[in-house]
């Protein structure tokens, strides 16, 4: 048994705000014992599940789950004034996420709200100052940033494996041609959910070329890219096609992101992420979002030494590790998790609002809204 087994983990109580598919993953992840990913220090409640749509519906998630004995609530309002809640997790379509972390932070709660954090950053930033100002923890729910494979890979990056980096590329790209996968009201494509591929998907290329390029330097010494890009735009004005260029002065990542073709067309783990330094290269394989393999590329030419690492996923989807980092924070009362930042949070945020701008992407003005 190891040794922090002996130490009480620090439980901590969630509230699951909408029933949809993300929700049910991620609660199905809270409820796997911590201990199958050799995990002791924390322990996750689930303590409620509100739905804006029917008690019934609540209901019907937390048996499904296996939480049949959780509170359920037909509101999200009820949810939030849960004082046996300790941390909402927002799973809404992005359109959705600003009013209902507002919601949950006015009423009391730490928060970790699904990504894209918000329509815009103008948006996050209120929520980021709404937070500190009531003393509460929030985050964006990023959880590749958490897997022990995104942890190794930052490592490699900061030791110099590769030499210094001066290129990353990174895509998702998932075969999903919206006139046969999507109805127009669907939240992939609906402008008024806030659809589209990048604030979608693209933010995990986005998240490899910033915990890459970004995260990996000195916290005092991060910069903001120069962002460019460009979208095509599907017929309901949202993006199904995006690049995004991201320029420092010694170094750029290209995060890209499209709804027709495919980042790994024969499933054979054709590589999403390419880290390309002085000295080498690391290879992250597709999915972006949850990948499982790495190689890491020693040298170039002749004598490059080739090594891949397999980061088997334990029992569960993936997003207990963001869940325990969010825990550990409560524990140890810090508002922010460093792993996923409030300001990276922004900045990239920032960088998806720039090539909109640029494209001529805005959605409806009640969801760009500040208005709180
Ligand atoms: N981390 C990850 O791997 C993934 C993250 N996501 C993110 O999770 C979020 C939700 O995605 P997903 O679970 O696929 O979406 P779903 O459509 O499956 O679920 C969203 C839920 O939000 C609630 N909701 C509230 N208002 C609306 C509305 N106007 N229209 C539709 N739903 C509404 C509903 O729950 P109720 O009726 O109970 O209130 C609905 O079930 C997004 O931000 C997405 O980017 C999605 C997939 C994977
Ligand atoms: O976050 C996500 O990751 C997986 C995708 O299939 C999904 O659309 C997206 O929301």
């Amino acid at each position: 048994m190891p040794l922090t087994a002996r130490v009480e983990a620090h439980k901590v109580r969630w509230g699951i705000l909408g029933c949809g598919w993300i929700a049910s993953v991620f609660t199905k992840d809270l409820l796997v014992d911590p201990a199958t990913r050799g995990v002791y220090d924390v322990q996750h409640i689930v303590q409620a599940a509100g739905s804006s749509s029917s008690l019934d519906k609540a209901k019907e998630f937390l048996a499904d789950v296996g939480a049949p004995d959780s509170r359920a609530y037909g509101s999200y309002g009820e949810l939030v004034a849960d004082p046996n809640v300790d941390i909402i997790y927002v799973a809404t379509p992005h359109s959705h996420h600003f009013a209902n972390a507002l919601l949950a932070l006015n009423a009391g709660k730490h928060v970790v709200c699904e990504k894209p954090f918000t329509v815009n950053a103008e948006q996050t930033k209120i929520l980021v100052k709404l937070a500190r100002a009531k003393k509460l923890f929030l985050m964006e729910a990023v959880w590749t940033r958490f897997f022990p494979l995104s942890i190794a890979v930052r490592e490699y990056v900061k030791r110099g494996q590769i030499g210094a980096v001066k290129r990353v590329i990174a895509d998702l790209s998932l075969p999903q041609a919206p006139e046969t996968h999507f109805a127009d009201s669907h939240r992939m494509v609906n402008p008024d959910l806030a659809g589209g591929c990048l604030l979608d998907l693209g933010l995990y290329p986005l998240t490899w070329v910033y915990q890459i390029l970004y995260h990996t330097q000195p916290e005092e010494s991060r910069k903001a890219p120069s962002i460019t890009g460009s979208m095509n735009l599907y017929r309901t004005g949202v993006d199904d096609n995006t690049v995004v260029v991201c320029t420092w002065p010694d170094t750029i990542g290209i995060a890209t992101t499209n709804l027709y073709v495919a980042t790994d067309p024969s499933a054979i783990g054709t590589p999403c992420v390419k880290i390309q330094g002085t000295g080498g290269e690391i290879q992250v394989a597709h999915p972006a979002y949850r990948p499982t393999k790495v190689t890491v590329i020693r040298g170039i030419g002749p004598e490059a030494v080739t090594e891949s690492s397999e980061f088997p996923m334990p029992p569960g989807h993936g997003t207990h590790w963001e869940a325990d980092a969010a825990a550990r924070c409560l524990r140890d009362g810090k508002l922010e998790d460093d792993m996923m930042p409030l300001e990276e949070s922004i900045v990239i945020m920032e960088a998806m609002d720039k090539v909109r701008e640029i494209s001529g992407l805005r959605y409806p003005e009640s969801i760009e809204s500040l208005e709180q």
